[in-house]
């Protein structure tokens, strides 16, 4: 484990502090590290080792159990994407096998959650054929205090935030790695291009300040094309994103784009998963947010 790094940097926006995961990172990687007692609360640097890969896959499990608690039976559920998503689509299915859930209808984003839903004995039908979805759980590649997020690190933004967007409840799960002052501060905005407008598009994002670089697939020559056909582009901000909504709708704007993975306005509560020694707390980001804000007051005075 690296040095202790203070919450007033965090708090005045160093970036270099902030978090990044495996997908196309900015920076490097840290996590908050919380000490219980008193919730004295402290954010250290940790190295990228095996630690951290268990750290998170243990927030992630407890944020997807977490999440389908709050499902309940009858209920038509959105479907998300990202490793945290599958498992709670995995949750999901061990609750419906062993009777604890019933009736359940699910609506997947992507291939990907469609198949995992098969495999786990989650029935799913088609979008089109639900009038509502009751419930959505989705995780996110970044969320700010706001509960804006970033997403696309998978490229299924587009119909995730269909789903999400027209659900009555959209949970996001976000284990403290996603967590960050301002969005764009450890990835890219991922946009889904029309193949055919790729240039225009590429020269358009540069005008509002982006610098646009085309996602490779990694198994495969040439660009990621998406489940509806598409390229991706990541387009970093080296200025920051100021307004997550403005500038969601900006690039949305241009012609040839179909969809952006800033999401604002849409998400009802985003769950934090926080280590704390061997155990795993979950909670609200506002309980979250409140914390940070306590420790700042305190750091301050
Ligand atoms: O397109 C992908 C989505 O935005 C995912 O929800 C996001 O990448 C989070 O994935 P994970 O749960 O694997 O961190």
């Amino acid at each position: 484990m690296q040095g202790a790094i203070s919450f007033k940097q965090l708090a005045a926006g160093d970036k270099s502090l902030l978090f990044c995961r495996s997908i196309r990172p900015i920076n490097g990687s840290n996590l908050w590290d919380f000490k219980r007692k008193g919730f004295s609360l402290s954010i250290s640097a940790v190295s990228q080792n095996d630690t951290t890969q268990e750290v998170q896959d243990a927030s992630k499990r407890a944020l997807a159990k977490k999440a389908v608690g709050l499902v309940k039976s009858g209920m038509v559920v959105g479907l998300g994407t990202g490793s945290t998503s599958s498992l709670a689509i995995e949750e999901l299915g061990r609750l419906i096998n062993q009777g604890k859930l019933k009736d359940i209808v699910a609506v997947g984003a992507n291939y990907q959650s469609r198949v995992l839903a098969r495999q786990f004995g989650v029935k799913t039908v088609d979008l089109n054929d639900v009038n509502n979805i009751d419930i959505a759980f989705d995780g996110a590649d970044e969320v700010d205090f706001n509960k804006n997020l970033l997403k696309g690190g998978g490229a299924a933004h587009t119909m995730q935030k269909v789903i999400d967007s027209m659900s009555k409840e959209c949970i996001i799960l976000a284990d403290q790695s996603k967590v960050v002052l301002q969005l764009g501060s450890t990835f890219p905005v991922p946009v889904e291009v029309l193949p055919p407008a790729i240039s225009p598009v590429l020269r358009r994002l540069v005008t509002l300040g982006g610098v646009p670089e085309i996602r490779s697939a990694l198994r495969k020559d040439g660009p990621v094309i998406t489940d509806l056909g598409n390229m991706v582009v990541d387009v970093s901000f080296p200025n920051g994103i100021q307004n997550p909504a403005e500038l969601e709708k900006s690039i949305n704007m241009i012609p040839g784009v179909v969809e952006n993975g800033i999401v604002s306005g849409v998400v009802s509560s985003v769950m934090v998963a926080i280590q704390d020694r061997d155990d795993v707390i979950v909670m609200s980001l506002e309980e979250f947010a409140k914390i940070v804000q306590d420790q700042t007051k305190a750091e301050s005075t």
